[in-house]
């Protein structure tokens, strides 16, 4: 589903993934983990040209989406992406969140588009929601519609760039359970986190940055139990 070949992104004079290759199967959840400042946010931005990359390719059901004439626009319709601050739109209702890009963006009906919202509202626990202003809910509640809103344009794709790094902690469980529901699913996932338990639990596969380039990319069971890198292992000490 998505293939990234000798990616490489440099900001000004710092360089900051080297040399990336990657791939990740249809409905596979990947948690691409690491230290702090290791690249992987822009990684995981880099696959939907949030950033552009500086070198290599990255490939969407086969086709190179760093080629110039791609359309970010369509690319991007395929690829949902949930941040760690929720970006909900502060003065719209919590369903009015929800409709306004699959009407906005596909054309859809008021009365598909509210119908759908409301299912994923439900889905992610918060149907009685569906007129409050983001205003209004918690930051786990805030991040559950965010999560649904991107659902709304039936992504192949899903991009979780520290989905649970700005909440409380009581609240990341709730929006952990919401992913973890959605994973394998038929969903594509790739996950930035530093939720070690549930990278473990849920994912298909670990990719380990250092220093911006891949150092490990293996199963859950073998990067935790038995990381080949001296600094996987430093890190997991720090953070196990
Ligand atoms: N738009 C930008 N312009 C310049 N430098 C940037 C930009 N975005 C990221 N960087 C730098 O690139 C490096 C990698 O950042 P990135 O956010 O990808 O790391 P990360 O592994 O996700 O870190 P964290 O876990 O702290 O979020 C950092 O040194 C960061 O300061």
């Amino acid at each position: 589903m998505i293939k990234i070949e000798g990616l490489s992104k440099r900001f000004g004079s710092l360089d900051v993934l080297h040399d990336i290759s990657m791939e990740i199967n249809k409905g596979d959840v990947v948690a691409i983990i690491g230290p702090s400042g290791s690249g992987k946010s822009t990684l995981l931005r880099c696959m939907n040209l949030l950033e552009t990359p500086t070198k290599g390719s990255i490939l969407i059901k086969g086709e190179d989406i760093t080629k110039p004439k791609t359309n970010i626009l369509t690319v991007r319709q395929n690829i949902g992406m949930v941040f760690q601050h929720f970006n909900l739109f502060p003065h719209m209702t919590v369903l009015q969140n929800m409709t306004y890009a699959p009407m906005k963006v596909k054309g859809i009906s008021k009365e598909v588009a509210e119908q759908k919202g409301i299912e994923l509202l439900t889905r992610v626990g918060l149907r009685e929601k569906v007129d409050a202003y983001p205003g209004k809910l918690s930051g786990g509640q805030k991040q559950r519609v965010a999560i649904a809103r991107s659902l709304a344009m039936e992504p192949e794709i899903m991009l979780f760039d520290e989905p649970t790094s700005a909440l409380d902690p009581e609240m990341v469980k709730e929006v952990l359970q919401v992913i973890q529901s959605l994973a394998h699913t038929g969903i594509t996932m790739a996950l930035v986190t530093h939720e070690m338990a549930f990278a473990r639990e849920v994912a298909d596969r670990i990719c380990f940055l250092d220093g911006g380039r891949l150092v490990e990319d293996a199963k859950p069971a073998e990067f935790f139990q038995n990381p080949k890198s001296e600094r996987a292992k430093q890190f997991l000490d720090k953070m196990i």
